[in-house]
């Protein structure tokens, strides 16, 4: 367990948290501009010193205001990825990969180079190496210190979209075989979806909301976020079967819940992860026995949420630990008679999906 219970006040922002988070998987950290994301994990790396409180990684008490425990940077065994990959320009990557690697392992050393594809570019120097490749080599770098955890503060921010699209899938990669805790800092929700386990929600120094992914995504908390339209709630699913004649795969929800989704070429039992926006999913009292829409769940109406125009609502649905919302026009509403408590259907038109298959690894 990873305890970050601390206070310091910056100016006129007062940061103030008690986060615990697993040991494993990937937090990502967000918040508007200026809300403390990089305050805080400089708290964490010991490049700010709390004004008070406590920080402890596993059973390493880094800082401890009450016991005057304040450990440097360097002893902290802490991985840091800032946005730009300060590499040193007149030093080869493989000199930067082992800058701060003190107890060299060769095995671990292929290992992450190969993880990160950063084989091929050892030899050269930074100068010649693309805003991705740079990043690629920035996580290799943290990873080979043998830290006890990650920090990321938006190591995507520097770069452009094609970059972008080309570092991902390495990120993704690490979130799935490196055991260590990652604090993520991103401002982008949808890179959020593609690799935290857990979120955490930052207001002017605040912890407003802190869990797992699709709990705090469907939180009131997070409506804020998303624009009206953008409205969505994400849930964990495992593969559960092959459709015999269409090319459609099957997902098992909690609940005993199962959707349809367009086929996905894993085995059973692999996990993912989707998104329903909430202008996808449609309501009926009584599903009509022939329609072309595959996913049609029954579900409790749990509340009923009108916009500021008051022309259109968002109606939050449950079953069981399942959440869902769909967005209609009042009228449709009115007709509906909708109310809290009614059982109603839900019908799922279109979702998006992520495979989420760890692999415990490094
Ligand atoms: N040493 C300091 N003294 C006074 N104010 C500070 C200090 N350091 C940071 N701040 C202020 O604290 C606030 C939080 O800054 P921080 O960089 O942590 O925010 P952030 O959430 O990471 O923002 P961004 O997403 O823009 O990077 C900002 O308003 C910043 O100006």
């Amino acid at each position: 367990m990873l305890t970050i219970q601390i206070k310091k006040q910056l100016g006129t922002l007062a940061i103030e948290t008690d986060i615990h988070l697993p040991e494993q998987g990937i937090t990502a950290l967000f918040g508007r501009s200026g809300s403390g994301k990089t305050s805080l994990i400089n708290l964490i790396a010991g490049l700010l010193t709390p004004d008070g409180g406590s920080i402890t990684i596993g059973n390493n008490r880094v800082f401890d205001s009450k016991q005057k425990i304040n450990r440097p940077p360097e002893q902290r065994h802490i991985g840091y990825v800032f946005q730009d990959a300060r590499l040193f320009p007149h030093l080869k990557v493989i000199t930067n990969l082992n800058y701060g690697n003190k107890e060299k392992d060769p095995d671990q050393f292929k290992i992450i180079t190969r993880l990160l594809g950063i084989e091929p570019l050892l030899q050269r120097y930074p100068a010649s190496l693309s805003g991705g490749e740079k990043q690629r080599v920035a996580i290799g770098r943290a990873l080979l210190s043998n830290p006890s955890m990650l920090l990321m503060d938006e190591p995507l921010a520097s770069l452009d979209t094609p970059r972008k699209a080309e570092l991902m899938p390495y990120l993704e990669q690490l979130t799935t075989e490196v055991n260590i805790p990652i604090l993520y800092v991103s401002h982008s929700l949808d890179e959020i979806l593609r690799l935290a386990d857990q979120l955490i929600l930052i207001d002017q120094g605040k912890i407003i909301a802190n869990g797992p992914l699709a709990e705090v995504w469907s939180s009131p908390q997070m409506t804020p976020w998303q624009a009206e339209q953008d409205a969505s709630v994400v849930l964990e699913a495992k593969l559960s079967h092959q459709h015999p004649d269409y090319a459609m795969t099957a997902l098992a929800l909690d609940n005993n819940l199962s959707l349809w989704t367009t086929r996905i070429d894993a085995t059973e039992k692999t996990p993912v992860r989707l998104r329903i926006y909430a202008k996808d999913v449609s309501l009926v009292k009584q599903p009509s026995e022939q329609s072309s829409i595959r996913n049609i769940l029954s579900m409790t109406v749990d509340s009923i949420e009108y916009s500021d125009s008051g022309d259109t609502c968002l109606v939050n649905l449950q079953a069981g630990r399942i959440q869902i919302k769909s967005s209609i026009t009042r009228w449709a509403a009115d007709e509906l008679g909708l109310a809290k408590g009614q059982t109603i259907f839900a019908q799922i038109k279109g979702m998006s999906v992520t495979p989420k298959d760890r692999v415990p690894g490094l």
